[in-house]
């Protein structure tokens, strides 16, 4: 069955590749974002939750007797992160069970020499994909399918399957450029997150709440700009200094400590902006009392009150934000309540996540810290819940934007799949 894209566009499977064209002793390119939390100093893999979930599509297709290349992107050129995908490669043989070749070529000789080479049943990883200077450009597929890269590669694959649904919010070559040439398919992880995302443009699925916290404000506002003018949201709970920034523009006292902390941390340029979004009926919550600390002791302090400085939600906004989320038929969550990376401020993530899991709301979670929540209080198989492989795309999704990395895989059904789409 293929996937629904906001009920507008069909975008095929693996199933319906293997339906319509066949998948075995087909070399399938494979794109995944197994792009990982590294370790500055040592250059190890810190996390690799992208690479266990991966895993999954790349045993499939090989099960049904394709030959797979695998290929993704690690961090940014000229950030400690822009490392090659060697270590990646021994995770994923890890995680697949499978042997997993890896070569540190993308688009040269010794790469497309490894790719003809390769048999049904076996895996190869590319490396790092922006190690190509393309990757990094924003265009459209059109042109994308022009590029060295794919002109490249594209000829030596029978079909594309994109399962990157972290980086479906860019439209490099990777990701949009080879669904213009080769029949195109969504993976394992990109169905099963736009299964879990199509809930939320169901009409009946409201009152829908958004818990937003963690770090990345600048991020975080330009989300809340889309949610609001879509329509997309009814009550948005902040945490975390997106809070903090609410709660100076809307002229509460947070206390000296804590604008010094926005201050340094570039955020106060953002208050015009939030102020904005006030103004035109932003419908959040600010917390009411806080964990403070105040030298070196944890203070429960109220707003108004308040000398320390800021590191978790405190009880009442906790008491406040789960009535608040008893009414929701669906909750969003991302970034963390407060500083969760000292254990003595995690409850207030702790006790939102569980509240939220033990409401009737369906329950969506995306970045990495919730999650390392979820998975300390055991919650990660309840069925009301999707964690989502995805950050900026998965708000950006839910804030109703278009994808680029979804677009193309609607485009090129429409080209490759006249027996899905008409
Ligand atoms: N009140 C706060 N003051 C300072 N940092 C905070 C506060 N609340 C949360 N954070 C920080 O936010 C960071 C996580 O935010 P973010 O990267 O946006 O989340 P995610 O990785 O889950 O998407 C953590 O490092 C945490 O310490
Ligand atoms: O980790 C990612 O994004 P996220 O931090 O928003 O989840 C994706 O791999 C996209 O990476 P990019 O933001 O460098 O294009």
């Amino acid at each position: 069955m293929p996937c629904s894209l906001r009920n507008k566009h069909l975008i095929p499977t693996i199933d319906d590749i293997d339906k319509y064209f066949g998948i075995k002793g087909s070399k399938i390119l494979l794109r995944i974002d197994i792009n990982s939390p590294i370790d500055p100093e040592t250059k190890d893999i810190l996390d690799d939750s992208r690479i266990r979930a991966h895993a999954v599509t790349v045993r499939e297709l090989v099960e049904r007797g394709a030959a797979v290349v695998a290929m993704s992107h690690q961090g940014r050129p000229g950030d400690s992160d822009f490392v090659s995908l060697g270590k990646h490669a021994e995770l994923l043989e890890k995680h697949t069970g499978l042997p997993v070749r890896f070569i540190d070529d993308v688009i040269g000789p010794a790469a497309r020499e490894a790719i003809k080479s390769l048999q049904p049943g076996e895996v190869l990883l590319l490396d790092n994909t922006r190690l190509v200077s393309e990757e990094i450009i924003e265009a459209t597929p059109e042109k994308h399918a022009e590029s060295i890269f794919v002109t490249r590669l594209a000829p030596l694959f029978n079909y594309y399957v994109n399962d990157a649904f972290a980086t479906a919010h860019r439209s490099q070559p990777s990701i949009v450029g080879f669904p213009m040439r080769l029949p195109s398919a969504a993976g394992r992880v990109m169905e099963r997150e736009l299964t879990a995302l199509s809930k939320l443009y169901n009409p009946e699925e409201r009152p829908r709440v958004f818990v937003l916290g963690g770090g990345k404000v600048h991020d975080t506002l330009r989300i809340l700009e889309h949610l609001h003018s879509n329509g997309a949201v009814d009550r948005i709970l902040a945490t975390g200094l997106v809070a903090e920034l609410f709660m100076v523009a809307k002229g509460i006292n947070i206390g000296e400590a804590n604008l010094r902390v926005l201050e340094a941390k570039g955020l106060l340029s953002l208050l015009p902006r939030a102020r904005r979004l006030l103004l035109r009926g932003l419908p959040i919550e600010t917390p009411v009392d806080f964990r403070t600390l105040v030298d070196d002791h944890i203070e429960v302090e109220t707003i108004g009150h308040i000398k320390g400085v800021i590191k978790d939600i405190g009880p009442q906004t906790v008491k406040m934000y789960t009535e608040i989320m008893k009414e929701a038929r669906l909750i969003v969550m991302r970034g963390p309540a407060g500083v969760i990376e000292d254990p003595r401020f995690r409850e207030g993530s702790r006790e939102l996540v569980r509240a939220a899991i033990e409401s009737n709301a369906y329950v969506i979670v995306g970045g990495g810290h919730l999650n390392s929540i979820i998975a300390e209080l055991g919650l990660a198989g309840r069925p009301n819940l999707h964690i989502s492989t995805g950050g900026g795309a998965l708000l950006l999704f839910l804030a109703g934007e278009d994808l680029p990395g979804l677009t193309a895989l609607a485009k090129s059904a429409e080209k490759f799949f006249s027996q899905l789409t008409g």
